[in-house]
This record gives structure tokens, C-alpha cells and sequence, in this order.
């Protein structure tokens, strides 16, 4: 069986009380990381720039930023697909978040509440146990 491959840049975003943000786009049960696909004659790092600008209407600077690593799994909402992704830190300091452009909800997870949403499987791999060691180290 072929299996596609999707390149994204996303991001693992986090506020001063080290809450992690998760989104979920129009038409979709999971919640996964900000961002998206990398077009062509694009850097992972100017993709997420653009997909945070669209989707959250944030404009990040260079300070906010840091490359995490990258990895590769399953896509959800795509048959046959997996994703690879290139995995950004990005620090805020506003909580006032909105949803743009294909976004429904963005939700901020902490240590209450995480267990309750339905997680991509990029975001449950790579970010989620990332977040929980960074939460035990505060
Ligand atoms: N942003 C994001 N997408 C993910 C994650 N995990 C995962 O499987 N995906 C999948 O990767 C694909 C991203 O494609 P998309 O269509 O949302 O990205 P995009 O906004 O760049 O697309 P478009 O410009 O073609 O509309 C979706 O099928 C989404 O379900 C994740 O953690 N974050």
C-alpha cells in the first residue's frame, strides 16, 4: 500500500502559565498543533510564520521562535496519509487567542483539562509528553 506523505510546520505553543494551545479546524474531532503544509520555495520556519499569521492572526518574531525536531506519523482526517512535520516552539505571552480563517476552536491545555480532548497523533507523540516534562520542571 502507497502511503502520501503531507509536510507540515507546526508549532507547539505555549503561554507564561506553560498552557499548551491546541486548534481544531472546521469539519475535524481532533485537536492538533497550529499550522500547516509547507508550500514550495518555503522554509518550515516562513510556513508557520504565515499559517499562525493565518490562522491566529499573530504576528510572531524571531525571539518567539525555536526549532524542536522533527517527526513523522500517522495523519489524521486523511485516509492512506501521514504526516511529516518540522516542529517549532513558539512562546506567547497572550492568553487572547481567536480562531481564524479554517480554525473552529483553540483551546488552552493544562494539567485539568488535557485528558479530555481527542489529540492528533503528531501532537500526542511529539508534543504532549515535550509539555508534560516542561510542566514537571516548573
Ligand atoms: N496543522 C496540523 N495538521 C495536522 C496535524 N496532525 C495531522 O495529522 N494533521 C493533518 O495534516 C493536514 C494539514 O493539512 P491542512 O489542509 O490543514 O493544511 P493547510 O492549512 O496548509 O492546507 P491548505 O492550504 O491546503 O488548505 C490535515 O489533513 C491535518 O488533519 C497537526 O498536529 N497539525
Amino acid at each position: 500500500m502507497t502511503l502520501k506523505t503531507i509536510h507540515l510546520a507546526s508549532a507547539l505553543v505555549i503561554n507564561s502559565d506553560n498552557e499548551m494551545l491546541v486548534v481544531r479546524k472546521k469539519g475535524s474531532t481532533y485537536y492538533m498543533m497550529a499550522g500547516g503544509k509547507i508550500q514550495t520555495n518555503e522554509s518550515a520556519k516562513e510556513a508557520l510564520f504565515r499559517e499562525i499569521k493565518e490562522e491566529l492572526d499573530l504576528d510572531l518574531n524571531n525571539e518567539q521562535i525555536s526549532y524542536l525536531g522533527s517527526h513523522q506519523t500517522t495523519a489524521v482526517n486523511e485516509a492512506k496519509t501521514l504526516v511529516s512535520a518540522d516542529i517549532f516552539l513558539i512562546r506567547l505571552t497572550t492568553k487572547s487567542v481567536k480562531p481564524h480563517a479554517e480554525l473552529e476552536e483553540v483551546i488552552w491545555l493544562n494539567q485539568m483539562n488535557y485528558t479530555s480532548y481527542q489529540l492528533a497523533h503528531l501532537l500526542k507523540e511529539f508534543s504532549l509528553p515535550r509539555w508534560l516534562k516542561m510542566k514537571k520542571e516548573e
